[in-house]
Parts: C-alpha cells; sequence; structure tokens
C-alpha cells in the first residue's frame, strides 16, 4: 500500500462537524483510508494542510465544459434566443480539436476552484474523456442527443452515437469516467426517438440526464401537445428513475415534486445559469422538504460565466431564500450538501464525503484570508465567503492534482494558449 496523509488541516466530516484530523489515503485504490486525529498517521508522504479546511472534492453535477470557448461570447439573452442565435451556429462550427481545448480549459478551472468530479453532456466526448484521463480528474460523460433541425437519418445516427459512446467509454482512465446516455431535452428530442432509444439505455444500464423544465416555454408546449406536465410526460417516457438526474427543474407543479420523490429522480439546481437568461427560481427548498434528491451545477461558461463552484454554492443559498421568501431556506448546511454528497449521489460517484471508504476526493482551502476573517462558523464561511481562488490544494483518487496552487496534472500556461487560439479560429469560422 502506498499512502498519503493530508494532515494539519480541520475536516469537514460528513455531518458538517469540523474538526481537527488528518486523513489518511490509500493512493493505490484511491480511497480514504482513515480520518484520525491529528499528528497520528504515518504515511509515505504528506500534503501539508495546516491553517487550512480540507472539504470533499466539490462535484459540479451539470456543466458543458468545453463551452469555457464560448465565455463572454454571447450575455443578456433569454436561452432560446441565445441558443438559437448565439451558440448553435458556432457550436455547428465545432472541430474536435475545439472540444478537448475547452475542455482542458474548463477542467483547469474546476481543479483550481476544488472541484474534483463532474457531469457533461456534449459533442466529440472522446476528447473530454481523454483530458478527464490526463488531468486526473472524475467524470461522468454523455454524447449530447438531439433532433430539432436534423433529418431522420441524421438523428438516428446522434442516437446511436450516444448509446456507443455510453457503452465504449464507460469505466476508463481507471474508472473515472463513467457514462450516461443524454437526449438534450424534453422539447428537441421528438418522442419517437425516447421511445425507441431510453430503453435501450435501460437494458445496459445506463444513467440518464437531460435538461427538463428550465423555462416556462418548454412547459406550455409540452402542456398544450400531450395535456400532461412536462415531468409527467417523462415518467411516461421512462425517464424518471433513480439512475437519472434532470437539469434545472425551475418550473414544475407539486404533482411534479411528488413524481420527482416518488422516482428518486435528482434535480441538478444551476442557480447562476438560471439568473443570468433569466429562466426563474427553482424552488429548492420544497424540492429539498418533498424528500427530492438535489445536486448543483455550474452548467457551462456561456451562461455562468464561471465553474466555480463556490460560487455556485453562495448563488443557491440566495436564491433559494428568494424563491421561498424565506431567509431560512437553502441555508448553509444544505447548500454545501448539494454541492458536495447530494451531487455526487446524483452521479453516482462513491465521493462527497471525507469517510473512510469514500473516493480520496478532497480540496484544501486556505483559511488565512482577511474575507475569511473571524472564523465564527466554517460551514458559514464555505457557502457566503470562500472563493475559488482560495483553494490551496485538490486531489482526485488519492492523486495531488494542484499543489500550493501549481497544477500537477495540466500545463495552465499551454492549456490557456491552446484555448486562445482555438476560441479565435471557432468564432472566426462561425462568422465567415
Ligand atoms: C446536445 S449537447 C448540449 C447542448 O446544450 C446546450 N446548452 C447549454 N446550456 C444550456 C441550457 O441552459 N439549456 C439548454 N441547453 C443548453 C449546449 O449549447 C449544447 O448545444
Ligand atoms: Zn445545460
Amino acid at each position: 500500500m502506498d499512502t498519503l496523509a493530508v494532515t494539519g488541516g480541520e475536516v469537514l466530516r460528513p455531518d458538517h462537524s469540523i474538526d481537527p484530523a488528518d486523513v489518511l489515503i490509500d493512493t493505490v485504490t484511491g480511497t480514504i483510508d482513515a480520518v484520525v486525529e491529528p499528528g497520528e498517521v504515518d504515511a509515505d508522504r504528506e500534503l501539508d494542510a495546516s491553517g487550512g479546511l480540507v472539504v470533499p472534492g466539490l462535484v459540479n453535477a451539470h456543466t458543458h465544459v468545453a463551452m469555457t470557448l464560448f465565455r463572454g461570447s454571447a450575455d443578456d439573452k433569454q436561452l432560446d434566443d441565445w441558443l438559437q442565435e448565439d451558440i448553435w451556429p458556432v457550436e455547428a462550427e465545432l472541430q474536435a480539436g475545439d472540444v478537448r481545448a475547452g475542455a482542458a480549459l474548463g477542467i483547469a478551472e474546476m481543479i483550481r476552484s476544488g472541484t474534483t468530479a463532474f457531469a457533461d453532456m456534449y459533442f466529440f466526448m472522446p476528447e473530454v474523456a481523454a483530458v478527464v484521463e490526463e488531468a486526473g480528474v472524475r467524470a461522468r460523460l454523455g454524447h449530447g442527443a438531439i433532433t430539432v433541425g436534423k433529418d431522420d437519418e441524421a438523428a438516428h445516427e446522434d442516437f446511436r452515437a450516444g448509446l456507443e459512446f455510453a457503452r465504449e467509454y464507460d469505466g476508463t482512465a481507471d474508472g473515472r469516467v463513467r457514462t450516461m446516455f443524454t437526449p438534450h431535452s424534453l422539447t428537441t428530442v421528438d418522442e419517437s426517438f425516447y421511445r425507441e432509444y431510453v430503453p435501450k439505455a435501460r437494458e445496459d444500464d445506463i444513467p440518464i440526464h437531460f435538461h427538463a423544465n428550465e423555462t416556462e416555454n418548454e412547459v406550455d408546449p409540452l402542456v398544450e401537445e400531450y395535456d400532461q406536465r412536462p415531468l409527467e410526460y417523462a415518467d411516461d417516457l421512462g425517464l424518471l428513475a433513480e439512475n437519472s438526474f434532470l437539469a434545472h427543474g425551475v418550473h414544475v407543479d407539486d404533482r411534479e415534486i411528488e413524481l420527482l420523490a416518488e422516482r428518486e429522480t435528482a434535480v441538478i439546481h444551476n442557480p447562476a445559469s438560471n439568473m443570468k437568461l433569466a429562466s426563474g427560481m427553482a424552488p429548492v427548498q420544497k424540492l429539498l422538504d418533498a424528500g427530492v434528491p438535489v445536486g448543483l451545477g455550474t452548467d457551462g461558461a456561456a451562461s455562468n460565466n464561471d465553474l466555480d463552484m463556490f460560487d455556485e454554492m453562495r448563488d443557491a443559498a440566495m436564491i433559494g431564500k428568494l424563491a421561498a421568501g424565506d431567509a431560512r431556506a437553502v441555508d448553509a448546511p444544505a447548500a454545501v450538501e448539494m454541492a458536495t454528497a447530494g451531487s455526487a449521489a446524483a452521479v453516482g460517484f462513491d465521493s462527497g464525503r471525507i469517510e473512510a471508504g469514500a473516493n480520496a476526493d478532497l480540496a484544501v482551502i486556505d483559511l488565512d484570508k482577511p474575507h475569511l476573517t473571524p472564523r465564527h462558523d466554517l460551514l458559514s464561511h464555505l457557502v457566503y465567503a470562500v472563493k475559488g481562488s482560495d483553494v490551496r490544494h485538490t486531489v482526485c483518487d488519492g492523486t495531488v492534482l494542484m499543489a500550493d496552487r501549481e497544477l500537477q496534472t495540466l500545463d495552465l500556461e499551454e492549456v490557456i494558449d491552446d484555448a486562445r487560439e482555438r476560441a479565435e479560429a471557432l468564432f472566426d469560422r462561425a462568422q465567415a
């Protein structure tokens, strides 16, 4: 056994208590071996966490990581106009190398802000899988399949590609890449495709992830056509299950909330994207009270515009209070739970908790900062005051991915240069 000890810090436990402890990691299995009294470990190597707070690596449960190339290119528009006028015309010009560069940039950004795992639906997903492997993070990946704007044969090809990717790449990168089947949304995929392909995914036990109930424009047409709420329609299609998770769930009524709880289907809350696109306020406290599993995501960098999950926790707590009209709603423990154990469970990773047996995915936050002073309540700081740039070390699967803010697996300068070049060429092609 080869071991790494994270020593000298205070550790956030699964019950949200925080106390001084050392974390012993088995780097061969990539799991936490023990959490022990300070000074008791004897390990092959040590990572100094003194003066810091050791937290589970954050889990970004809904993103399109390569969309970092679109950051700042399309702001201040509602979802439909944003997608149709700005995003989709440029995505039509995407090449594999663009997705690789955008993914590397996004993954570098996530490692630098304490995120160790993410769920992603996009295009050219083998490229994303390759960067996940190289960077050392953990991810659940799906090829996003869509039927609008495609002829029948092209749409079938897209859906077959989605299933093929899910089957071929599951378990790669030493098990750090897991896969899923990802139809884009309830309104952009024709019903017949759901009827044909969802059973195929279910047969192979492939998790399903899709956008749903993000804007009112996604609700009304379905109610009109099917005389059903969108999530009743989704249930009829076999989309709601324990290993399904949907992004957004902003416009859900009480019956849909009940359905989600009954089916144990998780909602991934994306507060920044919902605010920026003016999609609405998800009823997060209501979902939690009803027993719906809730995770947290950034969505893509074009609608956020960063991938910092600390920002997202703060946004979730803030907008959760506004939505409920109650300052007690979505408190700090609820926001932390969403970004860690909640997201990890939704995505299907045994991460998001610092406890023996769990994946050794963690981040160390430097608390020695003016904006983190004094220290009345560190859980409060995590949600309301910490920034991604306060992360000192990031560890995933027992491997140190960032030490003292230096990336260990990616060359940051190269990643930034490459992303700049690819973004410029991509937007030039789109404007030609
Ligand atoms: C088919 S791959 C994913 C597809 O989703 C687009 N996208 C990015 N953000 C959102 C969002 O908030 N709602 C719906 N779709 C979104 C992305 O640009 C890709 O085309
Ligand atoms: Zn999305």
